[in-house]
């Protein structure tokens, strides 16, 4: 890969980081990001703590903007109802809840139970 079309490559990524800022969504987790971060430096996490912690914000944030890509694909796909559309998104809306639900979990752990 030459060093042009690394750069390129790049710029499409913020563009997709961009992207994803207009979700309210993601501004949500942006939110809870910063929150969580904050509380974090409060309680005087361990590495350790900071690794999981760091983890899970951007598994989160990941998966939220993975769940958006797919919501276009099947917007693009199958812009009429079909239940195969409403399947691929559903389940990756599911994905998104279940990460969420473990996420909490961890957050309770790491800051009322360690
Ligand atoms: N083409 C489709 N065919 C069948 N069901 C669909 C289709 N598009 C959406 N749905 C159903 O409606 C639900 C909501 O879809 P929608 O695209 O509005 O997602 P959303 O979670 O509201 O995302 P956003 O508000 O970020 O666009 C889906 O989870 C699915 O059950």
């Amino acid at each position: 890969m030459n060093a042009r079309k690394f750069f390129r490559s790049f710029r499409y990524a913020f563009a997709g980081i961009k992207e994803a800022m207009r979700e309210q969504n993601f501004i949500f987790h942006i939110v809870a990001t910063v929150s969580v971060i904050l509380a974090g430096f409060y309680k005087g996490l361990t590495i350790t703590q900071w690794c999981i912690l760091l983890l899970v914000i951007g598994g989160m944030l990941c998966l939220e903007m993975v769940n958006s890509a797919l919501e276009r694909v099947v917007d693009l796909a199958s812009p009429s109802l079909h239940p195969l559309a409403k399947a691929a998104k559903d389940l990756a809306a599911g994905a998104v809840l279940l990460f969420a639900l473990v996420s909490v979990i961890i957050g309770v752990l790491i800051f009322f139970v360690a």
